[in-house]
């Protein structure tokens, strides 16, 4: 599946854990009908076992693949594999994101979490595709995840590389914020509850594309 820095404009993140007990191909079908760009399968700190996860990720392969909607798997590069997904996510604590590099081969999509510029310049030399930067506001959907750092961490890399790899900013984003994280110099933004929690789905992905085409609209 083709990946381009516009194929993070609107990074939709989720597991079975994020559904608040709806059906996780319905809220998927959902997203892509509002306009997400690019999916990660993260099923983390959830009841299902592997057999399930599989059973689930491959659901949620298909739909993707219906819409061309690149499909990454977040963390396992083993499941990322055996779904036949187009890519993996890495953080600093997880696979090494060269020998997701390795596993996975070149035309794999591979992205790596960074906070710091020192991160990022390890990331580029593992060879990533892009880069997730957060959180940036708090978030309930991430216990380990810190305190938030804010958009200026996006602002601080993009100054500090003048490489141009691609940025995602993740973290309590929702439509009334996205626009920060854009003008900080983000390619996109990356969420979970924005639209996994949301009464229609669909629509919370409409109004975040609808924020960021806004801010598009004021600069040009
Ligand atoms: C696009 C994107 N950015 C950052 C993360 C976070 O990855 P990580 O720090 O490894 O945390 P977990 O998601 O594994 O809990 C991400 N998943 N996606
Ligand atoms: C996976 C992850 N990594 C950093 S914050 C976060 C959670 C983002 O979820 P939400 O969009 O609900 O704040
Ligand atoms: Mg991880």
């Amino acid at each position: 599946m083709p990946f381009s820095p516009f194929s993070l404009r609107l990074y939709f993140i989720m597991g079975s854990q994020d559904c608040d007990g709806r059906d996780p191909t319905w809220v998927l079908k959902e997203a892509i009908a509002g306009g997400i760009t690019l999916f990660q399968f993260r099923e983390k700190e959830s009841s299902l076992t592997m057999t399930e996860t599989v059973f689930l990720g491959k659901r949620l392969r298909e739909i993707c693949q219906r819409s061309s909607i690149p499909f990454i798997v977040n963390d396992r590069a083993d499941l990322a594999m055996v779904l036949e997904a187009d890519g993996v996510h890495v953080g600093q604590e997880d696979l090494p994101a060269v020998q997701a590099r390795r596993l996975m081969g070149t035309d794999a999509i591979i992205g790596v979490s960074c906070e710091q510029p020192g991160e990022v310049d390890k990331a580029i030399q593992a060879g990533a595709d892009y880069i997730g930067v957060g959180s940036l506001f708090s978030t309930r959907s991430k216990a380990d995840a810190g305190k938030p750092i804010g958009p200026e961490a996006i602002h601080r890399i993009r100054q500090s590389h003048a490489h141009g790899l691609p940025i995602v900013g993740i973290g309590g984003i929702h439509s009334d914020n996205a626009d920060s994280v854009v003008s900080a110099g983000a390619d996109g933004v990356a969420v979970i509850s924005a639209i996994a929690s949301a009464p229609s789905p669909r629509q919370a992905a409409e109004d975040l594309c609808m924020a960021m085409d806004q801010r598009n609209r004021k600069t040009v």
